[in-house]
């Protein structure tokens, strides 16, 4: 039996999983969040205090259902919704409206089984920062009542894989660089029970060679473990090469949904290219191709740089 069999067993005593069930339903979610204005656009705006509080659909009407043993990204810009879709799916958050089920488990009616069967992975992990990778470890998988000598096998076996060297497991966690951390955090999702893993930006700040680390243990874990994982990524040659398929969101509203193959051919034809388009230019199209005139792309050069100014220009703007 492999090291991620036995971590799931204890924690998934007493749950019926129909292998047969989709892992993942979203139905019609939204989230609200209501955000106080900052001082200097309330001086301008001279609004009454009542009114200092703007609305933000951070996630809009989405519904996307993902398969057992299915790898999905969801690719998105800053701020367009992404961790808020992964925290409503982690009962971390509530939906204002419609339903999030994991294998047929309601993440409000049933928090906590959906509990025991996510993982989210985050960058905003917490952890003992003076304790050692192994020691913060260890406190997981007692958490999830795994034997410790089986444990501190595993974790060191899975730590290896990851590319954490032996000399750095023992030792604090806060001399570690933020990437090394990052898969200290990784580490852990796959420790406990990886039925349904949520990855939120998971290779952000990793080198070349340890994205590749990773991404090389997410195939794993779908692969040799039947996990079913969610991705959200910046990174559009990672979603390439890790998803099945992709959903783009854009500001709270999923925008195009498929095989990253098929939404290329889908855009080239659009463009009315001969050449096979990049994911990059698929994101583009998707979230700000028509907002970007000819005369945009001209003034700044080229199309990506258009595409950032724009970018800049809406998260500014989104944050007065
Ligand atoms: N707790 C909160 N209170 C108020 N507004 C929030 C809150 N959480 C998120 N938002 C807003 O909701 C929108 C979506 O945010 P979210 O963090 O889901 O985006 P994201 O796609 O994950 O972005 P990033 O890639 O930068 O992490 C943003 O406008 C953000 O400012």
């Amino acid at each position: 039996m492999s090291i991620l069999d036995i971590a799931a067993m204890p924690l998934l005593k007493n749950i019926t999983i129909d292998p047969a069930d989709d892992a993942v339903v979203i139905d019609g979610v939204s989230k609200v969040f209501k955000k106080s204005r900052s001082l200097w656009s309330r001086s301008r705006k001279k609004a009454p205090e009542k009114e200092q509080k703007k609305e933000i659909r951070a996630v809009d009407n989405v519904s996307l259902t993902v398969k057992r043993r299915e790898i999905v990204g969801i690719l998105g810009a800053n701020g367009s919704g992404k961790s808020t879709l992964i925290r409503m799916m982690s009962t971390l958050l509530i939906p204002d409206e419609g339903s999030v089920r994991i294998f047929g488990y309601d993440v409000v009616k049933d928090e906590y089984t959906v509990q025991r069967l996510i993982n989210r992975v985050s960058v905003e992990a917490s952890f003992f920062k003076k304790l050692s990778p192994m020691e913060n470890l260890i406190y997981a998988a007692r958490l999830y009542n795994m034997n410790g000598a089986e444990a501190r096998k595993r974790i060191r076996e899975i730590l290896t894989r990851l590319g954490i060297k032996p000399d750095r497991i023992d030792a604090p966690l806060e001399n570690m660089s933020r990437g090394m951390q990052q898969k200290v955090a990784i580490a852990r999702a796959f420790l406990t029970s990886p039925i349904v893993l949520l990855l939120d930006e998971p290779t952000t700040g990793l080198d070349p060679r340890s994205k590749i680390d990773v991404q090389n243990f997410v195939n794993e874990l779908r692969d040799v473990h039947d996990a079913t994982i969610l991705i959200t990524t910046h990174d559009m040659d990672e979603a390439e090469a890790l998803c099945d398929r992709v959903a783009i969101i854009d500001k709270g509203r999923i925008v195009a949904e498929g095989e990253t193959e098929a939404l290329k051919r889908a855009v080239t034809a659009l463009h009315g290219k001969t050449e096979l388009v990049s994911m990059n230019e698929v994101f583009m199209h998707y979230t700000a191709a028509h907002l970007i005139t000819e005369e945009d792309v001209k003034r700044y050069g080229s199309w990506e740089k258009a595409f950032e100014v724009y970018e800049a220009r809406r998260e500014e703007e989104e944050n007065s």
